[in-house]
């Protein structure tokens, strides 16, 4: 039967339980302490230490109330230190009180205590080897769970508990007998130990609770005794030599206090230590330290209290009880695997411990050492990353890897929100950017003039890993031949006349770890392509009029509106500097092939000049914004920027009217298209008219006699071809 156990809910994995368990009885799953029977010890360690009040103790209570009721003859066993718990109430007034609460009769387990010193007298003056006291239930069950080699040296003798009850048991067999004391090992001896004879067990900060409200009924004597000091350090053996069981001075050695009693236990089981007869052995400093306690009084005056009580009485309570009070102690130890050197480090290199100086024995795990934590983690007892300077190295990371990646998805939409637009051919653009600013390889961007070519690379820059460093571009064009060479590779001082004094950097040399960004490469003349050639391939240059190679790391895009395979055919451009450019290849679409981005690129020029100017946009209108659509736009979106732009001036009032446009718009948009399929002359007469009829509507706001003079036809006409084409008004 489990005496302590987890509530789940609200146990919060501090591993505060993990690291006051002597025993490692705890194991945490899903991060959460949970108290494992077969090794727990029933010491309170873990309760006493759980902030968050997460773990329960097995509780007789229902029971011992509903006996109560019952009217059976329930007895109280007082444990030898409740004078000091429920001080400053007077030992009489504690009697009382629980038989004013119902309790038929109270027994003083000092009384158990006369029971079993004689057995032990008896036991030890025959001892052939030496013996461990019994009468802590923690210490019986820490050996028989954890040193199962020391077992045989217990005393095969009941605790005073366990022989009074026996002895009440025989002279009273009806009787429920309630052991109250401060102990919830107590309650394990009463469920999990051989013939206990107790019936329930409950702690003195249960047994206060439920006599809160209680009156104490009148008492003239409660029974007074020399071994009251029994739960005191030293206890059993100062009561053995009271009575005339004297134990050879040296040979008989009480050990208090939790660690120890573990230390000596390691050295019993190591065979350490030789010459001593008698062990009497307390996981607490005595009973009046035990986990449920509960009193006012300091250790210091608990102990006093209880030395001053026992001296006020000599009298022995049982005489010469009959029964046979020995019992058989067993070996209940389940052992747990153990891994090989080669499975601990393994388990260590899992939270980033690779050599002995990463091992920080810090305890954060409950563990005193990372090496017993892996043994833990191995044996099924612990989570292998319950780790706190691993988690926290692994949440810093964490932290950074998400801050990197929003400030990457940050970054990717700012760019990429920049190149505006909505039709499958620039989305597909925005792709193929993508995936280039995820490689490092050179990228020809083609397409015709103005269609957002260095808008493309400056996006592939900021989206790659060398964003943080330099965007260098040159336009090949727009430089002199003679001069393109010094200002791509830079120069020396005095290498031509007017060079800088300390000579002058390059392009190259700028955007050293970022991008350069060649523009118009297919102007650039061969002789300059070999050297930019050379300079690809050996990732080397000198700068002009220097002989001394310089090494850079960028990464290069160039940019062309020419069709660059048809100059290689031609012999305009190298092939194999062809080949080194293009290992990423995007092309931009012209903007007549992606009409229906038109409103929005318009849109942002409108929005992005009047923040510019601080000025309030305005509005096209349908007339010019179907113009504007209709139009071919040879110089791409740069000449939609400008015409917008221009438009905007021309507008005296809020809207944007046909007549703001360029003239070479208006009438081409009419007459741009080119004919790109073979039809009848008539039908093509008929697409014509239809179109004509359509903007001269437009135009007029649908006003018919308008649009007929517009169009110079009789107002019959343009009612008859309005129903002829099904133009719809
Ligand atoms: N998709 C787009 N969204 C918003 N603005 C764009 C877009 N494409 C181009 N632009 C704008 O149009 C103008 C021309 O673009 P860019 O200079 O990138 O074109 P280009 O192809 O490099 O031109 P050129 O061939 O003349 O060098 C720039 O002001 C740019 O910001």
């Amino acid at each position: 039967m489990q005496i302590v156990s987890t509530d789940k809910e609200k146990c919060k994995a501090c591993y505060a339980c993990v690291r006051n368990c002597p025993v490692k009885a705890i194991k945490i799953e899903d991060q959460k302490a949970e108290v494992l029977e077969e090794r727990c010890i029933a010491c309170g360690s873990c309760v006493r230490v759980c902030s968050q009040e997460a773990k329960k103790i097995y509780s007789f209570k229902d029971e011992v109330l509903a006996r109560i009721k019952k009217g059976d003859k329930v007895i109280g066993l007082l444990a030898p230190s409740y004078p000091v718990s429920f001080y400053p109430l007077k030992p009489e007034e504690v009697h009382g009180k629980l038989l004013a609460f119902g309790f038929s009769k109270i027994e003083e387990v000092t009384a158990g205590v006369e029971i079993i010193l004689p057995e032990y007298g008896n036991y030890l003056r025959e001892a052939k080897d030496y013996v461990i006291s019994s009468a802590c239930p923690a210490i019986v069950s820490l050996i028989e769970k954890h040193y199962p080699e020391l077992v045989n040296h217990l005393a095969p003798i009941k605790s005073p508990m366990g022989a009074l009850a026996k002895y009440l048991k025989t002279q009273e067999p009806k009787s429920f007998l309630v052991f109250i004391g401060p102990c919830i090992a107590k309650k394990n001896e009463a469920l999990n130990f051989n013939e206990s004879h107790i019936d329930a067990v409950l702690t003195f900060k249960e047994i206060k609770e439920m006599l809160k409200e209680v009156a104490p009924r009148r008492v003239s004597e409660y029974p007074r005794n020399f071994t009251q000091s029994f739960p005191l350090p030293g206890g059993l053996i100062k009561s053995l030599k009271h009575r005339g069981y004297e134990i050879e001075s040296q040979r008989g050695i009480s050990i208090e206090g939790q660690e120890q009693v573990i230390e000596t236990l390691e050295s019993l089981k190591e065979k350490k230590v030789s010459g001593v007869l008698f062990y009497d052995l307390l996981f607490c400093r005595g009973c009046i330290d035990g986990p449920e306690i509960d009193s006012v009084l300091t250790y210091i005056e608990r102990r006093q209290y209880l030395l001053e009580l026992s001296k006020e009485n000599k009298k022995i309570l049982v005489k010469k009880p009959v029964g046979n009070f020995r019992v058989k102690y067993t070996v209940k130890a389940r052992e747990l695997p153990l891994p090989t050197e080669e499975e601990i480090r393994e388990i260590l290199a899992y939270t980033d411990k690779f050599q002995p100086e990463d091992e920080l024995n810090c305890g954060a795990c409950g563990y005193n050492s990372c090496r017993e934590k892996a043994i833990a983690v191995y044996q099924g007892l612990a989570e292998i990353d319950m780790c706190l300077p691993f988690l926290l190295k692994k949440t810093r990371g964490e932290a950074e890897f998400y801050r990197n990646k929003y400030e990457m998805e940050n970054r990717k939409k700012y760019y990429l929100d920049g190149i505006t637009g909505q039709t499958e051919k620039i989305i597909e653009v925005k792709k193929l950017i993508e995936k280039a600013a995820l490689s490092d390889g050179n990228v020809l961007i083609q397409g015709e003039s103005g269609v957002g070519k260095e808008i493309a690379a400056r996006t592939i820059h900021y989206l790659s890993e060398r964003a943080e460093k330099p965007f260098v571009a040159i336009n090949c064009a727009a430089i002199p031949e003679n001069l393109l060479e010094s200002e791509l590779f830079g120069y020396e001082e005095g290498a031509f006349t007017g060079a800088k004094k300390g000579g002058k950097a390059g392009k190259i040399e700028q955007a050293d770890g970022g991008t350069l960004f060649l523009d118009e490469i297919g102007d650039m003349p061969l002789n300059m392509q070999v050297k930019l050639l050379r300079f690809i391939q050996n990732r080397e240059f000198e700068r002009v009029g220097s002989n001394a190679p310089r090494k850079v790391d960028i990464r290069i895009i160039a940019a062309t509106n020419q069709p660059l395979a048809k100059l290689v055919k031609e012999g305009r451009f190298r092939m194999d500097l062809y080949y080194r450019l293009n290992v990423f290849n995007i092309s931009i679409p012209p903007l007549r092939e992606r009409r229906d981005d038109i409103p929005l690129l318009i849109n942002r020029f409108m929005i992005e000049f009047c923040e510019r100017r601080k000025m309030v946009p305005k509005i096209v209108t349908r007339e010019a914004m179907s113009i504007l659509m209709n139009y071919s736009w040879p110089g791409n979106i740069r000449e939609l920027q400008n015409v917008i732009e221009r438009a905007y001036y021309l507008a005296e009032g809020n809207l944007i009217k046909p007549e703001h446009l360029p003239a070479q718009i208006t009438s081409k948009a009419l007459s741009g298209e080119k004919v790109t399929k073979i039809t009848t002359f008539k039908e093509a007469v008929a697409e014509v008219e239809k179109k004509l009829i359509i903007e001269g509507l437009k135009a007029t706001n649908y006003n018919k006699l308008a649009c007929a003079r517009l169009l110079g036809i009789p107002r019959a006409t343009l009612y008859q071809k309005i129903k002829e084409y099904g133009i719809k008004i």
